[in-house]
C-alpha cells in the first residue's frame, strides 16, 4: 500500500487553532462513537458509568432505628420528678437484627444503634444520660429482671419526639432515583447501590483504544537500548490517563516510521480490534520522517498547529482506513513526552468527561510564587508544585521545569499543570493563575 498524501499535507483551514478551537474539534469526533450497556457484579462497577436511572425500590434505611445506643422510650413518659431525675421500668432489650416487640407504655427498653424502633417508642435516650451511664449486665441476655429499671439524668427529660430516631426512608424514598443515568459510580454510589441490595449494575462499555507509539528510534522499556534508542514512555503516559478515565487499551503498538507499514498494520487493526478512538503519538510535526502525517494526512485526518505549547503540532479527524466504511476518531498527539501528557489533559480527557463520564480535572486558583514570561501568542501549559495553602491567599504554585517538552522527569515531580493566560506581558509573582490537578 502506497500512501498517496504528501510528506506536508494541507494544515488546518485556519493558520493556527486556539486550543478552544481543537478541544471542540476533537469532542465533535465523539459524536458517531456510542458505548453499550453491560451488567457487571457491583464489586466490578466502581469508577464505571451507570447506564439507565437506578430507582429505589426499598427505602433507606428501610425502618426507622437507633441514632445511639440508649433506650427506646415515648418521649411522652419521661415527665420528671422535682429533682429532674426520670425513672422508668425496663422492657426487653432490641440488639440490632430483630424484630422487637411493642414497647409498653410507661417503660424504657435498652436499644442499640441500627437496631429497629419498637412499635410506640418515638425517641432514643442515649445511655450516657442514664445513671449510672452503662447498660446493666442483664441486657447482653436479653429479658430484664422483674422490677429493672433505669435512671435518666435531668437532661434526659428534655428529649423530644424523634431524638436519635433514624426515620425509614430518611436517606431515600421507595420511588426516588437513587443514581442517575451517566454518573460515574464513586464509592459511595456504589454504596447506595448495594444498601439497595443490588447485586450487579448496568454500566456503559467502557470505550475501546488503539494505542500508537510511533519513531525508529522507540523501543519497549525492558529493551536493552541500541546507540539512538529511547525508551517508550509516551504507551505509559496514555495508558495510565485513560485507564484513569475508564477507558480500555485493545491494543498498543510500536510502529516505525514507514508510513506504508504503518497504514497496514493500522487498517488490520482497526478491523479485527474495533477500536472507538485511536491515539498515536510523535510523527506529526515538521521533519523528513513525519510518519503519521504522511501516512493518514489524506485519510480523514487533519494536521496542523494549536497555539498551545507544549503540544503545538496536532492531529486529529475521522480515520477512513476502508474507503469510508469504519470511520474511527483519531488524535495525533506530538511524540514530546510532554507534549503527549499535556495534549491528553487538553483534549483528550475534557471530550470523555463530557461525552462518556469520565473524571474531569478540577480547576482552581493559585497563586504564582515567582514572576513568569509566557510565550506570546501561544496558551502556555507550565508543570508546577503547590507550595502552601493559606486560609487567607489560597494555594501558590511554583513551577516545576521549563518549559521544554522533554522535561518529563520535571512533570513527574509536578501536582498540576498551570495554565498561563494568553498574554506576552511578563506575570509577577502573587498573580493567581488556573491550575489544573496531575495526578
Ligand atoms: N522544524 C520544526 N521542528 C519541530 C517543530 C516545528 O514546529 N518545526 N515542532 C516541535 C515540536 S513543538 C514538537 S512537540 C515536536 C513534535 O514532533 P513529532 O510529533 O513529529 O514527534 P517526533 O519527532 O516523532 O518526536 C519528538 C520527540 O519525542 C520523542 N518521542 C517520540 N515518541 C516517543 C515515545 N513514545 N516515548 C518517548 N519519547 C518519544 C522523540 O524521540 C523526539 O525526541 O516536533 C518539534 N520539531
Ligand atoms: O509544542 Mo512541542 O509540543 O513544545 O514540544
Amino acid at each position: 500500500m502506497t500512501p498517496d498524501a504528501p510528506a506536508d499535507p494541507d494544515p488546518w483551514p485556519h493558520a493556527a487553532r486556539t486550543v478552544a478551537q481543537h478541544a471542540a474539534a476533537v469532542l465533535a469526533l465523539f459524536d458517531g462513537v456510542t458505548l453499550d450497556a453491560q451488567t457487571v457484579p457491583l464489586a466490578e462497577a466502581g469508577g464505571r458509568v451507570l447506564a439507565d436511572d437506578v430507582v429505589a425500590d426499598l427505602a433507606l434505611p428501610p425502618f426507622a432505628n437507633a441514632q445511639m445506643d440508649g433506650y427506646a422510650v415515648r418521649a411522652a413518659d419521661l415527665t420528671p420528678a422535682p429533682d429532674g431525675v426520670v425513672i422508668l421500668p425496663l422492657a426487653a432489650a432490641v440488639p440490632a437484627g430483630v424484630a422487637p416487640s411493642p414497647l409498653p407504655p410507661g417503660t424504657a427498653a435498652p436499644i442499640m444503634t441500627g437496631a429497629m424502633i419498637p412499635d410506640g417508642a418515638d425517641a432514643v435516650v442515649p445511655v450516657e444520660e442514664s445513671d449510672p451511664d452503662r447498660f446493666p449486665d442483664w441486657v447482653g441476655d436479653g429479658q430484664p429482671p422483674a422490677g429493672a429499671r433505669v435512671r435518666f439524668i435531668a437532661a434526659a427529660a428534655s428529649t423530644a419526639t424523634g431524638r436519635f430516631v433514624r426515620p425509614a426512608g430518611s436517606d431515600l424514598a421507595v420511588g426516588a432515583t437513587a443514581v442517575t443515568a451517566g454518573t460515574r459510580l464513586t464509592p459511595a454510589a456504589v454504596g447506595v447501590l448495594a444498601a439497595l441490595g443490588r447485586p450487579d449494575v448496568t454500566v456503559r462499555r467502557p470505550l475501546r483504544v488503539l494505542l500508537y507509539s510511533t519513531g525508529t528510534e522507540v523501543v519497549d522499556p525492558g529493551t536493552a537500548l541500541l546507540p539512538g534508542q529511547i525508551h517508550d514512555a509516551n504507551s505509559a503516559i496514555l495508558r495510565a490517563a485513560l485507564s484513569a478515565c475508564g477507558a480500555d487499551v485493545v491494543t498498543a503498538r510500536l510502529v516505525a516510521d514507514d508510513p506504508d507499514a504503518l497504514l497496514t498494520t493500522l487498517a488490520a487493526d482497526v478491523r479485527q480490534a474495533a477500536p472507538d478512538v485511536v491515539v498515536s503519538s510523535g510523527g506529526i510535526s515538521r521533519g523528513a520522517f513525519e510518519v503519521v502525517k504522511q501516512a493518514l494526512g489524506r485519510r480523514g485526518v487533519a494536521f496542523g498547529p494549536v497555539a498551545m505549547q507544549p503540544g503545538g503540532p496536532q492531529g486529529a479527524g475521522l480515520l477512513d482506513v476502508d474507503g469510508g466504511s469504519l470511520p474511527v476518531p483519531f488524535l495525533a498527539f506530538p511524540g514530546n513526552p510532554v507534549s503527549t501528557l499535556v495534549s491528553t489533559e487538553m483534549f483528550l480527557r475534557p471530550a470523555l468527561a463530557a461525552r462518556f463520564g469520565a473524571p474531569a480535572r478540577p480547576r482552581f486558583r493559585a497563586r504564582l510564587a515567582e514572576p513568569v514570561t509566557p510565550l506570546p501568542g501561544k496558551q502556555q501549559i507550565r508543570r508546577g508544585v503547590l507550595v502552601g495553602d493559606s486560609a487567607d491567599e489560597g494555594p501558590s504554585v511554583r513551577l516545576s521545569g521549563g518549559t521544554s517538552s522533554h522535561l518529563l522527569h520535571a512533570a513527574a515531580t509536578a501536582d498540576v499543570l498551570v495554565h498561563l493566560p494568553l498574554t506576552a506581558r511578563p506575570l509577577p509573582a502573587g498573580i493567581e493563575v488556573t491550575v489544573t490537578p496531575l495526578d
